[in-house]
């Protein structure tokens, strides 16, 4: 039986090598030639035949990088595993899979998504308000089940122009998604760490408030420890039974449970998730109810926000190699 670490080549011994723990999506756009490129040596941790423990061991002192996904944490025991790693890349706009502090601790520099997934998430996030305003899938269900020549004429949705938009993380894609809704008439108002002086939008310091004062909430904000059910039972009731929520955060963010007691007891009108926080298990819940529009956890994931990923990750790595400024260093706040 052949038992060769495929990830041993001679001729890129003396490359940068960047580890990989799980494959990553921007694999696939960035194509198998560039992750055999002359550069830098990926190292693929599921392509070895040694355990992984046995694999982080072989290379704990020369892996320099790590390019990584939310399906594999970069936790602080990882790290202490690799004593040489400098540079963590995320293929992602979140971070919650890194232990940033601990990155922070070792002077390990952190890149992620930057802003190349800030249109696709923001289109997303309005489509999916689109769609539980006006019932578009619910309306779509209705068609295909027969139901119009059955039972007549199907619920009138509600007007998206006008209604009081409280976006929730005011970062790259929710100031996409202002900007998208504004265009379509809504009131924009919006809750964030901080209160930002470039735009002019109500800030609310408090999230209850701001749901009291919201006919939607549109939650694009990072998943911390200061985020995570920062919607809860209160929020949602402060939302009240007219209002609707939309998801493309992280499904942490939500308390989920109290979320699903709110739809199903008809405390709050509809919403429209991407994320969750069991991935990809959701409460079974949700798949009967009419009132809400699920999504996959793909809403900033399009061939061209992948492209430019991975024309980002490839510039991080080569900034980091070459001493340049990085390209999207997450900072500290
Ligand atoms: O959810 C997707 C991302 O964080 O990039």
């Amino acid at each position: 039986m052949e038992n060769k670490d495929h990830n041993q080549n001679h001729q890129s011994e003396d490359l940068p090598q960047v580890l990989l723990l799980k494959p990553t999506p921007v694999m696939a756009v960035l194509g198998e030639h560039q992750f055999s490129s002359n550069k830098y040596q990926f190292l693929k941790a599921w392509e070895s035949p040694l355990p992984l423990y046995q694999f982080l061991t072989k290379y704990a002192n020369s892996i320099q990088a790590i390019l990584c996904s939310g399906a594999a944490p970069v936790t602080d025991d990882l790290l202490q595993l690799l004593p040489s790693v400098r540079l963590v890349v995320a293929a992602s706009a979140g971070t919650n899979h890194i232990d940033l502090m601990a990155c922070c601790r070792r002077g390990i520099s952190v890149t992620n998504a930057g802003n190349v997934f800030s249109d696709d998430g923001a289109d997303a996030a309005v489509g999916l308000l689109f769609d539980i305003l006006r019932k578009i899938s619910a309306a779509d269900r209705y068609v295909r089940q027969g139901l119009w020549v059955k039972k007549g004429d199907y619920a009138l949705g509600s007007k998206l122009g006008g209604k009081r938009i409280g976006i929730v993380g005011l970062g790259g894609i929710g100031l996409q998604v202002a900007k998208r809704l504004e265009a379509f008439g809504c009131i924009i108002s919006y809750n964030s760490r901080k209160k930002k002086t470039f735009v002019s939008y109500p800030f609310y310091s408090n999230i209850c408030e701001l749901a009291a004062d919201s006919d939607a909430l549109i939650i694009c904000c990072a998943l911390t420890d200061q985020t995570r059910h920062m919607i809860n039972k209160e929020v949602l009731s402060a939302l009240g039974k007219e209002g609707f929520i939309v998801n493309i955060g992280r499904g942490a963010i939500i308390d989920e449970k109290e979320l699903v007691r709110c739809l199903v007891e008809g405390e709050i009108a509809g919403a429209g998730l991407d994320v969750f926080e069991k991935e990809p298990d959701i409460p079974k819940q949700l798949l009967e109810l009419e009132n809400v529009v699920l999504s996959p956890h793909k809403a900033v994931f399009t061939p061209e926000s992948f492209l430019a990923l991975s024309e980002l990750v490839v510039g991080n790595l080569e900034a980091f190699f070459s001493n340049l400024p990085l390209l999207s260093p997450v900072m500290d706040e």
